[in-house]
């Protein structure tokens, strides 16, 4: 697939007939934290507006921590994991309210979908949401996505709602996929060091991973900063969707095809890589056999499993496709997404980050299986 133009990739935008956005707590929020109805109205009022021009919106919206914490009498958004599942629990139902009134005033129905990742990775969770989905937009409603908090658990919550858009416009097979927040678009480093820059365009989200420094959240409610919308950028570009990055208040323009933000060009045809969602259901193609150290790690629940801890790799597989990570008895330990084509993993093997950049190069410098693509069995 040739590289699209700017122009080119703003114009999918403006012409999808699907279009899945997100919005993070950040966008919905004023300085304090607590949730800003204006913000939320001014948002509404633009989706309404793509709504009623005839496209199918789909809204992934964060803030129900930020919604429930006021309520609840805290002063700031609570760190703990129990405290913020609590205060969600009552947040989204405020939230939701909100988003009910607003949408209300154009006539446009709303409808409330909660996902956690476990639903991402069985077969039948998969098809329900997805049919869910197709049918709710089928009846014109709007449906309105956030991640399960009350219940997802520790180990495999999504925890920002940035790669959960990006598996939701692969699952409603969207053509274009909204990324608002705080910032008007991906600068080369974060805005708050002097001499960054915002980007316009970004042929490749892959290749512009390396390229840019990217940090953390800059507010006190958003939680995954520009690392987490660089990766929703990237599920989306290989699932042959392209992105637009900027700030909430720029919905409007973006969803025109207007150049503001930061957009992301697809980098592979449409509907070719839908496995980074149903991967998790689909069988695994392939096993990557790690040592001792490496199982320990996996089995601790948070670490990506690395070139240097993996032994043997067995089975034929592409970057993407799902794959078993096994100890070396045999046991099954996890099943992942492959980072790499199984034709490129021997090289790799028992190599330390430092020695794959130097023998293979910056690209082979990454996970075997990144941590957030890996699910204990
Ligand atoms: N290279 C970068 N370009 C733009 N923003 C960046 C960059 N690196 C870090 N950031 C920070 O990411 C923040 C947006 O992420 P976050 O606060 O998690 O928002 P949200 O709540 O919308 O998900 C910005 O406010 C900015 O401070
Ligand atoms: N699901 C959580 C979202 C957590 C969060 O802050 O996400 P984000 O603002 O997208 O970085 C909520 O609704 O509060």
């Amino acid at each position: 697939m040739s590289t699209p133009s700017e122009g080119q990739v703003r114009r999918r935008i403006a012409e999808a007939e699907t279009v899945v956005v997100k919005v993070g707590s950040s966008s919905l929020t004023q300085a304090g934290g607590h949730l800003d109805a204006d913000r939320l109205n001014a948002l509404v009022g633009a989706l309404a507006a793509t709504h009623l021009m005839g496209a199918r919106v789909v809204l992934v919206s964060s803030g129900a921590i930020a919604a429930g914490f006021g309520p609840l009498g805290f002063d700031a958004r609570p760190t703990d994991v129990a405290t913020q599942q609590a205060t969600a629990a009552v947040g989204q139902g405020l939230l939701m309210a909100q988003y009910e009134a607003a949408f209300g005033r154009f006539g446009v129905r709303v409808g409330q979908i909660l996902i956690t990742a476990e639903d991402t990775i069985r077969a039948t969770q998969y098809r329900n949401v997805q049919r869910t989905l197709d049918r709710l937009l089928d009846l014109g409603v709007v449906p309105i996505i956030n991640e399960n908090d009350s219940l997802a658990s520790n180990e495999i919550r999504f925890g920002d709602n940035d790669r959960l858009s990006a598996l939701v416009a692969n699952l409603v097979r969207a053509d274009a996929l909204v990324l608002l927040t705080d910032v008007d678009g991906l600068y080369t480093a974060p805005p708050s060091e002097p001499g960054s820059r915002r980007i316009g365009y970004v042929p490749n989200v892959v290749n512009a991973l390396g390229e840019v420094k990217v940090g953390g959240t800059g507010s006190k409610v958003g939680t995954g900063g520009m690392v987490t919308k660089l990766e929703a950028a990237r599920v989306a570009a290989v699932s042959g969707i392209p992105t637009v990055l900027t700030r909430a208040g720029l919905a409007g323009p973006a969803l025109m095809g207007d150049p503001v933000g930061t957009v992301f060009a697809p980098v592979k045809q449409r509907g070719s890589t839908r496995r980074l969602w149903i991967g998790f259901a689909a069988e695994p193609r392939g096993t990557i056999i790690v040592d001792e150290g490496a199982a320990k790690a996996v089995r601790g629940g948070h670490a990506s499993l690395l070139a240097a801890g993996a032994v043997e790799v067995r089975g034929a597989f592409s970057a993407g496709d799902p794959v078993w990570v096994d100890a070396e008895d045999g046991t099954h330990l996890a099943r992942g997404l492959a980072g790499y084509d199984s034709e490129e993993v021997p090289q790799m093997l028992g190599r330390n980050t430092t020695q794959l950049k130097r023998i293979l190069g910056e690209e082979y410098a990454h996970p075997l299986v990144h941590r957030d693509n890996l699910v204990l069995v």
